[in-house]
């Protein structure tokens, strides 16, 4: 038990007796424990929800945002406002402020110190109890999940999967994919608006349908049809339980105030579409392992594994058992497919917003030149697609401005100094990724604009310091799948870029609802009016 929870019960027992002794109350030993209890209760949420974050927190004097009313209490902040205090608020790149409940969080704000804390400092912190509870749920307890020993063991033998050879050797999957997406586009929109050839579509569910496609056949060299048949299993019960609604926020929410676990068991609607998802795609993947055990093929000469998918190349080294294959292929599946969705409806909501016109008729231009166009059927390879710096700089732009993954969370589990600061147990550490990557201190006057000649004045950095885009986290975590979501993105960007005009069907597109999740997504998805261009 705590010390604090201890010394709550010592006060409580203390209240009971008393009260018990002034009243010259007879209590039943029932009665007496009940009392206990309820006084223990209200005294460890007076101490915890006020007492503690408002005046005997170590960290209480850290710089932070100013609390201006009691509502404040109930609020969870979103990493647009969390933006804000960055570039607000002065600070050493350490912020403090306190959440829903007057949760507190340390959020580091400075590059520096998160390569710190995700390097060096990483041993010292876990994920978050129940954030990981929720993750466990859909992606098994695989590489994302794992925590120490655990972790590094299942990085070693995955890392080799992602190497460099694996990843060159996807792009013509990435490229083939993205050409089904765009010619399945070109003939709806031919079918159902013959004349002016354009129609408004929903993005957000053609880049769910094409990426489950690649991680499937990328990842586990299997057709998903997603794409040309979308009423699959894996389709619609699997990308409906990623589905941001009201539903979805409720889950996160009580999740949060309750335990997950519970959340997760009870009849209501986003826990049964994440059961019935998780399902489908557990049924799914122990087939599929099951089948490539029983059909082991033999190694062919010159190659360096046998398949050239990712979990294929993981099974090959027999680092893994059945059960952790499960774990990882979920994880796999479910790292892999919504975080490069969600890539590619960012970066279709910014290109088509008419004050960036110009930025996608330039790469447009630029990949009409140097791509040959899906229907010439010629494969496209990672030296044609990596010779287009437009397009490198265009799709670096978009997940700095709108990083798919909006921030990270850890808690301390054994003290810790970062930046002069040494954090207690318990302590919980966020780096707001979507905060840091748009800081008018790391990023100069216009780091909220998107601007992608920023990577071409400075191709690693965007002129920005070292580390100032986290989009793929840092350190002993950062995203395995880095290189795979970056050429993936090129293909899926550069195909529709190169095929369609897009802009909102009424002007510049309205405020945004965004559901702050594990990824960063529009609610209700992004309806663009599309027009198929002649000519590539
Ligand atoms: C634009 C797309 C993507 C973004 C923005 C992204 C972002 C991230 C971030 C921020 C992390 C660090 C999480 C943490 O430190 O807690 C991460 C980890 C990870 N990502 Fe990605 N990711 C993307 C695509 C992918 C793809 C395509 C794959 C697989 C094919 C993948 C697989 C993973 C895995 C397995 C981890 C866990 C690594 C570890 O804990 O060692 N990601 N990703």
């Amino acid at each position: 038990m705590p010390s604090s929870s201890f010394t709550t019960l010592a006060l409580a027992s203390a209240l009971t007796y008393l009260y018990t002794y002034s009243s010259q109350a007879s209590l039943s030993i029932t009665n007496a424990v009940l009392l206990t209890c309820s006084i223990f209760l209200l005294l460890y949420l007076i101490w915890s929800l006020f007492l503690r974050p408002v005046y005997f927190s170590p960290l209480r004097n850290l710089p932070g945002p100013a609390r201006k009313s009691w509502k404040h209490f109930f609020k969870i902040y979103n990493p647009n406002e969390v933006l804000e205090f960055v570039d607000t608020v002065p600070n050493n790149g350490i912020i403090r402020y306190l959440d829903i409940l007057n949760s507190e969080m340390i959020s580091i704000t400075d590059p520096k110190l998160v390569a710190e804390m995700l390097g060096p400092r990483a041993d010292h912190l876990n994920k978050r109890p129940k954030i990981k509870v929720i993750m466990e749920s859909i992606l098994g307890n695989g590489l994302v999940v794992a925590e120490g020993k655990d972790h590094k063991y299942q990085r070693k033998h995955l890392l080799p999967a992602f190497n460099h050879k694996v990843i060159k050797n996807l792009y013509p999957t990435f490229w083939s994919k993205a050409t089904e997406m765009t010619s399945l586009m070109t003939e709806q929109i031919q079918s159902s608006s013959p004349k002016d050839l354009s129609m408004v579509v929903d993005f957000d569910d053609w880049a769910g349908r094409v990426s489950l496609d690649i991680i499937g056949l990328a990842g586990f060299g299997s057709a998903f049809h997603a794409l040309s048949s979308p009423e699959t299993d894996l389709n619609t019960a699997y990308r409906a339980a990623f589905l941001p609604n009201k539903n979805s926020r409720m889950f996160f929410i009580l999740s949060l105030l309750t335990h997950p676990t519970l959340v997760y068991m009870l009849p209501i609607e986003h826990s049964k579409r994440l059961r019935e998802g998780v399902n489908a795609v557990t049924r799914w993947i122990r087939g599929f392992i099951a089948k490539r055990q029983h059909d082991k093929p033999e190694k062919t000469e010159g190659s360096t594994f046998v398949h050239q998918d990712i979990i294929s190349a993981a099974m090959e080294g027999g680092a893994f058992g059945v059960e952790n294959l499960v774990d990882q292929s979920k994880t796999l599946l479910g790292a892999g497919h919504e975080t490069s969705a969600t890539a590619v409806t960012w970066g279709i909501y910014l290109l088509s917003q008419p004050r960036y016109a110009h930025i996608q008729n330039r790469l447009r231009q630029e990949v009409r030149e140097y791509l040959p166009s899906p229907s010439s059927g010629i494969e496209v390879t990672e030296d044609m697609l990596e010779k287009l710096p437009y397009l490198d700089a265009v799709s670096k732009e978009i997940l700095r401005v709108y990083a798919p993954v909006p921030l990270l969370g850890r808690i301390v589990h054994s003290p810790m100094e970062i930046g002069g600061v040494t954090f207690p147990k318990g302590t919980v550490l966020l780096v707001h990724m979507w905060a840091i990557n748009k800081s008018k201190k790391l990023w100069g006057e216009d780091a909220h604009e998107f601007n992608p000649d920023r990577w071409l004045k400075d191709k690693v950095n965007g002129g920005a310091t070292e580390n100032g885009f986290l989009s793929f986290g840092a350190g002993t975590r950062s995203c395995i799948g880095r290189g795979f979501a970056i050429a993936e993105n090129k293909a899926l960007l550069a195909q529709l870029i190169g095929s369609f005009d897009i802009k909102p069907p009424h002007g510049e597109t309205e405020d945004l609802d965004i559901s702050w999740g594990i990824t960063a997504r529009i609610v209700g998805g992004l309806h663009m009016k599309t027009s198929v261009l002649e000519g590539w």
